[in-house]
């Protein structure tokens, strides 16, 4: 069952160029979905209308399986948020902001120092939001998205403006939010190595499309499928030649010879032949693409 399913999602805006070109997401329930894509690509726009915030021209969404128009408040009861620049009241103390949320969410009080300890920020007592470092801010709206106790978590690149130590310290409450409480989250990054360890699924879009979606182990096969054979020799264009007589798809990538993936016997029959033509091997081994290059080539292709 599909926590969040878009069908054919489609948008322009004034300029009338398609952002969005049918743009079909299934988010699994209990999945962490990792939404990929460069700068521009298109990850806001779809989030801002999964959540209604942008009115929807054409395809369809539903949400816990039910139509976002006809069930839009239920659905944003049990949903929280973090999208572009969070909301948050800079005259205000972290609790403060925490605590007007909560009459409106009637939720019990003891919810704030709770979250508080979650997100990493027990201590800042008085201190004024308007005081806070991006990072800080970052927390205290995701502890905001998270008062409601939701069953579903979409953030729009929520660790922007976090240092290293705080994408980690992050990525671990998600992981804790979804293995604990069975939170879903759908989270978008242009940096898949910010997620990969994170996400179950990934969804990649690219100029408005969808260019792959499915499991992280989905993405990891295609990753395996995409490795070679890498080798460097003291006469390249030789050995291509000689090499090309067995393996016609051999090729000069980047100072190397690259073969087709190949079994050790394989292996070592390459080595013999060059060998045997008397060139000396300096280089043989079996070179994997890693996720980030499989990324670029399917954004780039
Ligand atoms: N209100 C708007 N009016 C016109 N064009 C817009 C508007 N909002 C976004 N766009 C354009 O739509 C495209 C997709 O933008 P979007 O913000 O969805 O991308 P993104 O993948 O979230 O990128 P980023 O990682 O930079 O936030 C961009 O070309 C952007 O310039």
């Amino acid at each position: 069952m599909y926590c969040i399913e878009t069908e054919n999602l489609s948008h322009q805006f004034a300029s009338g160029k398609n952002i969005l070109d049918n743009i079909t997401l299934q988010v699994p329930s209990g999945s962490i979905y990792g939404f990929l894509g460069p700068n521009g690509a298109g990850k806001t726009t779809t989030l801002r209308l999964i959540l209604g915030l942008l009115k929807k021209q054409s395809g369809r969404i539903s949400i816990f399986g039910q139509t976002f128009e006809k069930n839009r408040v239920g659905i944003l009861r049990k949903l929280g948020s973090l999208i572009e620049t969070p909301s948050l009241y800079s005259h205000l103390t972290a609790a403060e902001n925490l605590l007007l949320l909560q009459r409106v969410y009637r939720c019990p009080l003891e919810r704030i120092p709770e979250l508080l300890q979650l997100v990493g920020l027990p201590d800042t007592g008085k201190k004024k939001v308007s005081q806070f470092s991006l990072g800080m801010k970052q927390r205290l709206s995701i502890a905001v998205a998270l008062l409601n106790q939701p069953e579903l978590l979409i953030l729009d690149e929520p660790t922007n403006g976090l240092d290293p130590n705080g994408i980690i310290e992050m990525r671990e409450l998600f992981k804790r939010l979804n293995q604990e409480q069975g939170i879903t989250i759908l989270i978008s990054s242009h940096l898949l190595a910010e997620i990969e360890k994170l996400v179950s699924h990934v969804g990649i879009i690219h100029k408005g499309q969808l260019l792959f979606q499915g499991t992280l182990q989905d993405l990891i096969q295609k990753q395996q499928e995409s490795s070679s054979l890498k080798l460097s020799t003291n006469d390249n264009a030789r050995a291509l030649h000689i090499l090309q007589s067995s393996y016609p798809e051999a090729q000069q990538q980047n100072g190397k010879l690259a073969l087709p993936p190949l079994a050790n016997a394989q292996i070592a029959a390459v080595n013999r032949q060059l060998l045997q033509h008397g060139l000396e091997v300096y280089h043989l081994a079996i070179e994997q693409n890693d996720l980030e290059s499989i990324f670029m080539e399917l954004v780039n292709n």
